[in-house]
């Protein structure tokens, strides 16, 4: 069998903050078309890989290759070009407020030089129509919207541009879990549609299983198990055990502080 293309590559990727490494040589491989998922507890270093692949964080080591280039030393036009793959998802959503709706999910196509308004605007009821969303959406402003739809409204504008490849922190927090499988659907569906490369971010495990071609499961900024989502369930791997059956005793320690009652 053909080995698959590697899309996206982190080599020893870390990253030290007040003398702590967030990122703990981070080796991971992300193939061309797949869904991979990161879990994994609260602080473990998701939300700041996927910034530290898009540039937004500079690693103190380690390298990052996407399609084969190495993107750490891209230069500010390069970067700009480079960063015109990328679709992405933001926790909250990160809808800008004072925008309605067809001008948040344009906002990169409205900065293009050569797309009208009115090109942008139809662009956008497009990607609308591709999240279950009626025309009439269009210009309501993000506060008006129920979370669902707030989603619905974050995964259109990622998908803008068709990017090829998508970063998803988070898609489905704070749903309910009928919303949340809307919403796992819309993801497979559009994500097979544009036959994207996919890093998704989720604490639901429920979305870990329906959406994830593989697994890869972060504690303490690394790595410490990477695989097909059928093959979870038989891992005899003690962190992935300890957090995919929710179990309190494990390898993994809950700092106290961080506990609610
Ligand atoms: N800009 C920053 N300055 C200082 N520390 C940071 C910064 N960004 C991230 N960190 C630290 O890096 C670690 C990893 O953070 P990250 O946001 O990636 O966690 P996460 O796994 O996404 O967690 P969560 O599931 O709670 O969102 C945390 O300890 C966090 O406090």
């Amino acid at each position: 069998m053909p080995k698959e293309k590697t899309r996206i590559a982190t080599t020893g990727l870390i990253k030290r903050f007040d003398g702590k490494n967030a990122l703990d040589g981070v080796d991971l491989e992300v193939r061309d078309g797949e869904i991979l998922t990161l879990i994994g507890p609260s602080g473990s270093g998701k939300t700041l890989l996927l910034k530290t692949i898009l540039g937004l964080v500079t690693p103190d080591a380690g390298e990052i290759e996407v399609g084969g280039e190495a993107v750490l030393s891209l230069s500010g036009a390069e970067r700009d070009e480079y960063l015109k793959q990328f679709g992405i998802l933001f926790q909250r959503s990160g809808l800008f407020d004072g925008m309605p709706v067809w001008e948040n999910i344009g906002f990169r196509l409205l900065q293009k030089s050569g797309a009208s308004r009115k090109e942008v605007r139809e662009a956008a009821i497009e990607k609308l129509r591709a999240v279950g969303l009626s025309p009439d959406v269009c210009d309501l402003y993000p506060a008006e919207l129920s979370g669902g739809m707030q989603k619905r409204v974050g995964i259109a504008r990622a998908l803008a541009g068709d990017p090829s490849i998508l970063f998803l922190d988070e898609p489905t927090a704070g749903l309910d879990p009928i919303m949340s499988n809307v919403i796992n659907d819309l993801i497979l569906q559009n994500v097979r549609d544009l036959g994207s490369t996919v890093i998704a971010v989720t604490s639901n495990l429920v979305t870990a299983r329906r959406i994830s071609d593989r697994i890869a499961m972060l504690h303490e900024g690394r790595v410490v198990w990477c695989g097909d989502v059928d093959a979870v369930e038989q891992s005899d791997n003690p962190y992935l055990d300890q957090f995919w059956h929710k179990r309190k005793d494990g390898p993994i320690q809950m700092p106290v502080s961080s506990l609610t009652f």
